[in-house]
């Protein structure tokens, strides 16, 4: 006799087989609460202007998983990817995460979003490298000489974890970001921002600019990213991106987002 254990996934806790076979008649179940994302009724209109770039949007993302947003150019994209990563305030309307019981009621109020919580990285980021070798790009702005041991080895294991987690392990750290290849530039851009630990990463248009190998690359890299953190994308590249995608949203002109599946 077998008896199914069935185990849901919970933030920051690794299931690796979600069905364990026993040897036994009863059967348990073991579940966890989850958070997702969250855009609620988000409305901006940039200050001193007339009318709103963004009206009414809403959309729920689910932790560890992938979310494109598509559309026109001038729909209001980056507008939202700049909400959502704190540079701007939204007129109206919140950005949170919410955690759910496993029956989907809301567990507690919302964590309004923070600027910390959230890794953006810009269309053709390498254009914002500023140091001269790959270590100083991704530790900008940690502390210097104050930070004692522990902090110091805190961060050290932060730094491995995310060059390992884009697969920058083998390269040197001494070497100049600059002449690394255009997919290896967008890994170390994607370090750059694992390395703060976010609940979510933010990326706008991580193919544009790529070779064909580089495209097919970075596909790979956010294929095993998306295994650790949830991930929103704006993005032109419906075709290359599909197989990645569990849900997705168009910005219509205006400004107006509604959940439609890719158009292929
Ligand atoms: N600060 C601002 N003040 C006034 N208008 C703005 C401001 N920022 C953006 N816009 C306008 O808002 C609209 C949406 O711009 P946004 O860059 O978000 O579009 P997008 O969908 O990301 O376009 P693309 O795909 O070309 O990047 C555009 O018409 C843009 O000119």
């Amino acid at each position: 006799m077998t008896t199914s254990l069935s185990l849901s996934c919970s933030f920051g806790f690794e299931v690796p087989n979600s069905r364990l076979k026993f040897r036994d008649t009863r059967s348990l179940k073991v579940s966890c609460d989850y958070s997702r994302f969250e855009i609620r009724d988000v409305s901006y209109r940039p200050p001193g202007t007339q009318s709103n770039i963004l009206s009414g949007v809403s959309l729920s993302l689910t932790e560890r998983s992938f979310g494109l947003i598509f559309g026109r150019s001038g729909s209001g994209k980056s507008t939202l990817l700049q909400l959502i990563a704190g540079l701007s305030k939204p007129t109206s309307g919140s950005i949170c995460i919410q955690r759910y019981r496993d029956d989907g009621s809301p567990h507690q109020s919302p964590i309004l979003s923070s600027p910390e919580r959230v890794g953006i990285v810009f269309q053709f980021p390498e254009r914002y490298f500023l140091a001269d070798n790959i270590l100083d790009e991704v530790t900008f702005g940690w502390p210097r000489q104050k930070a004692g041991l522990p902090l110091k080895e805190h961060l050290a294991s932060r730094l491995q974890r995310a060059i390992s987690s884009v697969g920058l392990s083998g390269i040197s750290l001494d070497k100049d970001p600059r002449s690394l290849s255009g997919g290896y530039k967008r890994r170390l851009a994607l370090a750059i921002q694992l390395v703060q630990s976010p609940d979510l990463l933010v990326l706008d248009e991580p193919l544009a600019g790529l070779d064909w190998k580089a495209r097919a690359d970075v596909v790979k890299l956010l294929k095993n990213l998306k295994e650790k953190v949830t991930i929103l994308v704006v993005s032109h590249d419906l075709q290359e991106m599909a197989a990645l995608v569990d849900q997705s949203w168009h910005m219509h002109m205006g400004g107006m987002l509604k959940e439609e599946p890719l158009p292929l």
